[in-house]
């Protein structure tokens, strides 16, 4: 055996050097450590694994699969992307795991006493999988609230059948074809049951579906003689300010009388907010002792729920209530662990749903389900899970719907074919070299005629500022163009560090508009800088996700002014807040950003940027949701041939239990 595997000394050292480099987080080494003192007999092959384990849950994965890391040791590390040297002499995962069989680290495992099988062990072993005892408990307790709302109908709304028929007056002809009008379907089965996940790419009417949905139920139950309590989340503010502004307009097309609208929310609140954040905690108001005064809650944007959140909203959300997420399976997951609607939904595509099942939607909704593509089945979960599949954003010639669905399929040469046939709304940029000032010019024009870069924010900025007098309605106009003109346009990156990164890119943008004489500085803080906020802060209103521009506004009478940011409120009131810069600490600068962050918005115009070598985060759930951010136009930005097709043919796989953990119970 390797080593640093012969004392614990050594493999500390070792840990120690792994977190000086960025491989492991601090916290991981020091959780190890911490083990270690609770346990003086654990071994170093034990509390390696626990390093790894924690580390793991920072790269989204709710458990460290002993198994998959033998089969590929350096994947459990974050190592940096190829071409960096790695400091001389530092071990690799690879060549310290080197002699390790499974059964010899599974055996390391089981002989500690952390994790003895009483319930305060702070340590789970299932299988080949190891899990802090915290995670395994959120995945149990997710998995028996799942398990028992599915087993538990809600009531039948007094004339289903009727009702949907006026909400979905018109057969789905898609290119002069009866399609099954999978929104319709969602909707009887979300309206009967009490989990429902709706999965659908962009545009496939997520958002329509549950505006008809919540009208349904309020219309039979205010029939029934008692209304019932509804509310919409998201899991970020951006992501609930996007879906307050579409479900205005819907709500107020919506075929029913105005009472009954006017009982359809039509604001959306964070999961936070929901949930009622407590300073400094990790626990909410709402809880399974006071549950959440609710009887449907709709969650938008479900796939960035990680798994704690998910654990918390379902203790908190009373049994009787239904419970609808809406999500595209097939973007990235949450940052934190767990990816809980892409594990749920694995299977949507096929449906699997029962005889009986399908006979009763057919009842309900004179939808036949005789595609090709679904096979019957009998798994509880699926007969409660709608994919949507028809896209109304993207028709059959968008060039960003073709591009994403050959993403999607993993088919990085239908990828490339697509970007090449010329379509109007895709763009490319292909760089000769880290100095390209080729990329500078995207970054400040766009597309000449067509799709925007960041000089269209900065002249709104600088050509429509009020006169020094002028009331302050119109400086709050302005601030809304300008925060406007700046959510046009949006570049992504897929990595934060390295040339390509977003670090890189923010100093190399606020440079290029400095020079431009566009910016007045490109650092500290000036007038024209977009900041993201990266941590919730209550007291400011502000949650993480939101973007505001720093912008000199007027102070006192005399006209003196001030530099604050402006932020959005986010809330569906179109209003504003200004914050002075120095009460803002957890912000940085957003000419790029990571796609990550990105979920939840879309832009007019978005560029991804690709960087030059392959690293793990690229994959195809990756350029997806990339790709999926745009509205009108998407650029791709490549520094290197060949990176794009590579992260197309790699895709996302979390280590989670939560389907086993369902289906074991079935
Ligand atoms: N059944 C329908 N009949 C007519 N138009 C529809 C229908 N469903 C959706 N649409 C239209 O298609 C567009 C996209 O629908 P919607 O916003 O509901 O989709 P979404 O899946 O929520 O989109 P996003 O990906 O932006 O969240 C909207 O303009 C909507 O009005």
């Amino acid at each position: 055996m390797s080593a640093v595997l012969q004392t614990r000394e050594a493999l500390f050292e070792m840990l120690a050097r792994w977190s000086e480099q960025g491989w492991l987080r601090e916290l991981d080494r020091s959780l190890a450590q911490f083990f270690a003192g609770l346990d003086e007999t654990a071994s170093p092959l034990m509390l390696l694994a626990t390093a790894l384990a924690s580390h793991q849950l920072g790269q989204g994965h709710v458990c460290l699969d002993l198994a998959v890391t033998l089969n590929d040791p350096d994947f459990a590390l974050s190592l940096p992307p190829e071409g960096e040297e790695a400091e001389q002499g530092l071990a690799l995962p690879s060549q310290v795991l080197q002699t390790v069989s499974l059964e010899q680290w599974l055996d390391a495992c089981r002989a500690s006493a952390l994790l003895a099988p009483e319930l305060a062990a702070p340590l789970v072993l299932r299988g080949t999988c190891l899990y802090l005892r915290r995670y395994w408990d959120y995945e149990q307790s997710v998995a028996a609230h799942i398990r028992k709302r599915l087993q538990a109908t809600a009531q039948e709304p007094e004339r289903l059948a009727e009702r949907l028929a006026r909400l979905f007056p018109e057969p789905l002809q898609v290119a002069g074809e009866r399609q099954a009008d999978w929104q319709k379907l969602a909707c009887a089965l979300a309206a009967c049951g009490r989990f429902t996940l709706i999965t659908g790419g962009p545009g496939t009417g997520k958002t329509t579906t549950v505006v008809r949905l919540l009208a349904l139920l309020q219309e039979a139950a205010v029939a029934e003689g008692a209304a019932l309590r509804l509310s919409l989340a998201a899991p970020t503010g951006k992501a609930a300010a996007r879906l307050t502004e579409s479900i205005g307009g819907q709500v107020a097309s919506l075929p029913l009388d105005d009472a009954i609208k006017q009982q359809i929310p039509t604001t959306v609140t964070t999961l936070h907010r929901l949930l009622g954040s407590l300073p400094d905690s990790r626990h909410f108001r709402h809880d399974a002792s006071n549950p959440l005064p609710l009887d449907v809650l709709v969650v938008d944007e479900a796939s960035m729920i990680d798994l704690e959140m998910m654990a918390n909203l379902l203790d908190a959300l009373p049994l009787h209530a239904r419970l609808i997420l809406l999500g595209d399976k097939d973007q990235l997951a949450s940052v934190e662990a767990g990816a809980v609607l892409g594990d749920l939904c694995r299977d949507a595509e096929q449906g699997g749903y029962s005889a009986q099942t399908q006979a009763w939607l057919q009842a309900r909704t004179g939808e036949q389900l005789n595609d090709a593509s679904l096979v019957e089945g009998q798994q509880a979960l699926a007969q409660h899970i709608v994919m949507l599949r028809h896209s109304r954003r993207f028709g059959s010639d968008s060039g960003i719907g073709q591009l994403a669905l050959a993403v999607n399929a993993g088919d990085a040469s239908r990828a490339r074919g697509v970007l090449e046939a010329g379509h109007d709304d895709l763009q490319r940029l292909k760089l000769a070299g880290e100095q390209d000032a080729a990329l500078e010019r995207f970054m400040l024009d766009g597309v000449a005629g067509l799709a925007q870069g960041y000089r269209h924010y900065l002249d709104v900025l600088h050509g429509q500022r009020p006169a020094t007098d002028a009331p302050s309605p119109q400086w709050d106009g302005w601030a809304r163009a300008v925060l406007g003109a700046f959510d046009r346009f949006q570049l992504l990156c897929a990595v934060r560090k390295g040339n390509w990164g977003v670090e890189e890119m923010n100093l190399r943008i606020a440079r290029a508009l400095q020079r431009a004489g566009l910016l007045a500085a490109d650092h500290g803080w000036y007038e024209g800088r977009p900041v993201l906020v990266t941590r919730n802060d209550y007291s400011l209103g502000l949650m993480n996700g939101d973007i505001g521009i720093a912008l000199n506004l007027p102070d006192d009478e005399q006209g003196r002014q001030v530099l604050r940011v402006v932020f959005p409120r986010n809330d569906g009131s179109g209003e504003l807040r200004h914050i002075l810069p120095s009460r803002l600490s957890s912000v940085e600068t957003v000419f790029a950003m990571t796609v990550h962050k990105s979920q939840g918005s879309e832009f007019e115009h978005c560029a991804l940027l690709m960087p030059d070598a392959l690293n793990p985060v690229l994959t195809k759930e990756l350029v997806y949701t990339g790709i999926t951010r745009a509205r009108r136009w998407f650029s791709l930005i490549e520094s290197r041939a060949g990176i794009f097709e590579q992260a197309v043919l790699r895709r996302v796989e979390r280590r989670s239990g939560l389907r086993e953990a369902l289906e074991a119970a079935e």
